[in-house]
């Protein structure tokens, strides 16, 4: 149950006759947030500052104690900004007041027309504008941006995607936050350079060999790491379960699928009879599965 199906062999799947479904639709949001959590946790130091507290070693305020990265009017770099990296960088840019550089093979189109409006409506309260930037390369988002936020999806091209020569790129106190997958990063040499650059941070949902941590990590103070939870959220959960049950039911009656697997929340509405149709899935086209359109539902 989930929306990322990298890990599953589509194609042998089709070749075999298998329909493929996943849960489009209900992880954006919640998903955006805990990468969003992550980026204040790693910010301001929020995981070290607890264990500190908690072994009793705070003995009274001091000027130095945590000293953390203000967000506000720091640049945010989006990699792959599809659903969730777009959400991601809304809520840097409306909570934070932060500008966004991207990188992604398309032009996001709607982050970029939301972060013009917020721009000038800083500016109609005299506050200064917010801006947006597209890049070429990935090397330039490593280069401009405070805080870089992965949200592409894992294939060959994005497999070890942030490696050793382009960590060097990113600045000393700049903050890592990966809640796509694990692959992304080489994380061999995301531990290294932690461990050489102390005041650089890293802030994980997810891992390169799941469930376990490379050798070094657990032990680095500037890491936040946590279980791959960035669509824990009690909404989210229910509306993927009720999605995958809705894929499967729909399968096993013959139903048609569902035209627009970003729109599903027909199905998620408890007052009303299931929707005779399967929400998403994703080889529908290549098994001639029927294909609904709205009109029809
Ligand atoms: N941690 C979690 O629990 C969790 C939850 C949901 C999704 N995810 C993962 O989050 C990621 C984003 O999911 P989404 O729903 O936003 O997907 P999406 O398809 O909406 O967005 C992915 C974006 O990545 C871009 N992209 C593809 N190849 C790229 C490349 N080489 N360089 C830069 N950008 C590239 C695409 O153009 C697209 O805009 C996926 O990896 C997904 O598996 C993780
Ligand atoms: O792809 C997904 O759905 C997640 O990684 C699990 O929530």
């Amino acid at each position: 149950m989930a929306v990322g199906y990298n890990n599953v062999n589509v194609e042998a799947a089709t070749r075999n006759g298998v329909a493929v479904g996943n849960t489009p639709g209900v992880l954006t949001e919640t998903t955006a947030e805990l990468a969003a959590a992550l980026t204040l946790a790693a910010a301001r130091r929020v995981v070290e500052a607890d264990s500190f507290m908690r072994a009793g070693k705070y003995d009274g305020w001091l000027p130095t104690l945590f000293i953390g990265n203000l967000l506000k009017g720091q640049t945010v770099g989006i990699i792959g900004a599809g659903r969730i990296g777009s959400a991601y960088a809304r809520m840097m840019v409306e909570g934070f007041k932060m500008n966004v550089v991207y990188y992604d093979l398309y032009q996001a189109t709607r982050l970029e027309k939301f972060v013009t409006a917020y721009g000038k409506f800083l500016e109609s309260q005299g506050e200064s504008p917010v801006t947006w930037k597209r890049v070429s390369t990935v090397e330039d988002v490593l280069r401009l941006a405070d805080v870089v936020s992965l949200h592409p999806v894992l294939d060959k091209t994005t497999y070890h995607l942030i490696n050793k020569d382009r960590l060097a790129l990113m600045k000393k106190t700049a903050i890592i936050v990966n809640a796509s997958r694990g692959p992304i990063i080489d994380e061999v040499a995301l531990v290294q350079h932690l461990q050489a650059n102390p005041e650089f941070r890293a802030a994980l949902d997810v891992f390169e060999d799941e469930p376990y941590m490379k050798p070094g990590l657990s032990d680095l103070p500037n890491a936040v790491v946590v279980p791959h939870i960035a669509s824990a959220s009690k909404w989210t959960r229910e509306g993927m379960a009720t999605l995958a049950a809705a894929n499967v039911a729909g399968k096993l009656k013959g139903c048609p699928v569902w035209h627009d697997a970003n729109n599903v929340m027909p199905f998620l509405d408890e007052s009303s009879k299931p929707p005779a149709a399967s929400p998403s899935i994703v080889n529908a086209k290549n098994l001639g599965l029927k294909i609904l359109t709205a009109a029809k539902l």
